[in-house]
């Protein structure tokens, strides 16, 4: 259990946030600036709020009252945060070595089972500076969890390494299972949070402005909430297969479909890429649809739908959850049920790349691009 009560101004920001947190997997969701790096950095112990206090499994770790304040590689929490220049001439397999021998005194998971369940066995030769940002964030995860921690924070990536933490989610459901440890993870796609947990904190300018089950956040705070909540429902983590210039796209491949994106002739063969779509710009069909001008008819099963005065956001399992807006008006007429087959229509340009892609571990603004025609 994690409780918590804390303040912190910072210049123009202003964080306040009571919690009280039992979940096994929580998602922190909110738009950007919101404070959830902030909060999860005062949970960790790299950031001191300056008033309140935080519990975790009954023990105070911060307390400004009684001048508890205790060190963050004591409190026994991993923040998943990781610079590969830190770590500027070793290989995986040393980092996670030495992370495992200086944490044997105060408990660990073993460093086969951690390198085992991460898949990590082939990695270990190489070089942390030369990985892909993919193989990245696991050798991070690694690193934050042979120390047995009894909470794991994974802070959103996503600037840092050009790959959100969509690919580490199955990774994220085995910790939890497996090693029973509680993890709490920022996400930017609603989608992805319904897929993976029942908790969800909300964040909106430094307040918690829901905190439960995510289908009534939804409903609740975010559906009539409006900018600048509205438009990140959905993200697609994408590898792209090549450019047409003659019809001015690129294609992507995303758990087993084509996909047909906006041209973005910087981008090469093989690079991995956020792409986010808003659910006001995915249309249903029960059918297959032959002749049409959308380009994208991606298969999945609807597995709910959530209700809102006039409106409906319907909850469809297309290998990851997608979040389609339609009205109650086509909810009724197309007689949608949970279980049925449905294809999510998506015009090309209705797709927004999000951050910097990533290949060979580096961010595209910092290396040669090569024009693929
Ligand atoms: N080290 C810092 N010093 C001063 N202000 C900071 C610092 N880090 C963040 N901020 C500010 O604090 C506010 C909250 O930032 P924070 O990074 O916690 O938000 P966030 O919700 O994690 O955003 P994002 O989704 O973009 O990562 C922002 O206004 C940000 O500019």
């Amino acid at each position: 259990m994690l409780e918590l009560d804390v303040k912190l101004s910072r210049g123009h920001f202003d964080l306040s946030a009571r919690l009280a947190i039992d979940s096994p997997m929580t998602a922190c969701f909110g738009p950007p600036g919101a404070g959830k790096s902030t909060l999860l950095g005062m949970i960790a112990g790299v950031v001191m709020p300056q008033r309140g206090w935080i519990r975790l499994g009954g023990e105070t770790v911060f307390d400004s009252r009684r001048g508890v304040r205790m060190p963050a590689g004591r409190r026994r929490i991993g923040l998943v945060r990781f610079d590969p220049a830190s770590h500027p001439r070793q290989t995986v397999g040393e980092l996670l070595r030495d992370t495992h021998r200086n944490s044997v005194r105060s408990g660990t998971f073993g460093f086969a089972g951690v390198v085992d369940l991460l898949e990590l066995e082939p990695l270990l030769d190489s070089g942390i500076q030369s990985l892909p940002a993919g193989d990245r964030q696991r050798v991070a995860l690694a690193h934050a969890l042979i120390p047995a921690p009894r909470l794991l924070l994974l802070d959103d990536q996503l600037e840092v390494s050009g790959v959100s933490n969509s690919a580490l989610l199955p990774y994220l459901t085995r910790i939890r299972d497996e090693l029973n440890v509680s993890i709490i993870y920022v996400s930017h796609s609603l989608g992805e949070v319904l897929q993976l947990t029942n908790r969800m904190v909300l964040m909106v300018n430094g307040r918690v402005l829901g905190f439960g089950d995510p289908h009534e956040i939804i409903t609740d705070k975010i559906l009539s909430a409006g900018a600048p909540l509205q438009g990140i429902e959905n993200v697609l983590p994408v590898t792209v297969l090549g450019h047409e210039a003659e019809n001015g796209c690129t294609i992507g491949y995303y758990h087993g479909s084509e996909l047909v994106l906006p041209m973005a002739a910087h981008l090469a063969p093989g690079d991995s890429v956020d792409v986010s779509i808003r659910s006001s710009d995915i249309a249903l069909s029960k059918q297959y649809l032959r002749g049409t001008s959308i380009q994208n008819q991606i298969k999945g099963r609807l597995c709910a739908v959530i209700r809102t005065p006039g409106h409906a956001v319907v909850q469809i399992d297309c290998g990851i959850t997608l979040l389609a807006g339609i009205s109650l008006k086509a909810l009724h007429a197309m007689a949608l049920r949970e279980g049925d087959t449905v294809y999510c229509l998506i015009k090309a340009h209705a797709f927004s790349y999000l951050g910097n892609p990533s290949r060979d571990g580096q961010s595209l603004d910092s290396r040669e691009v090569s024009l693929v025609h």
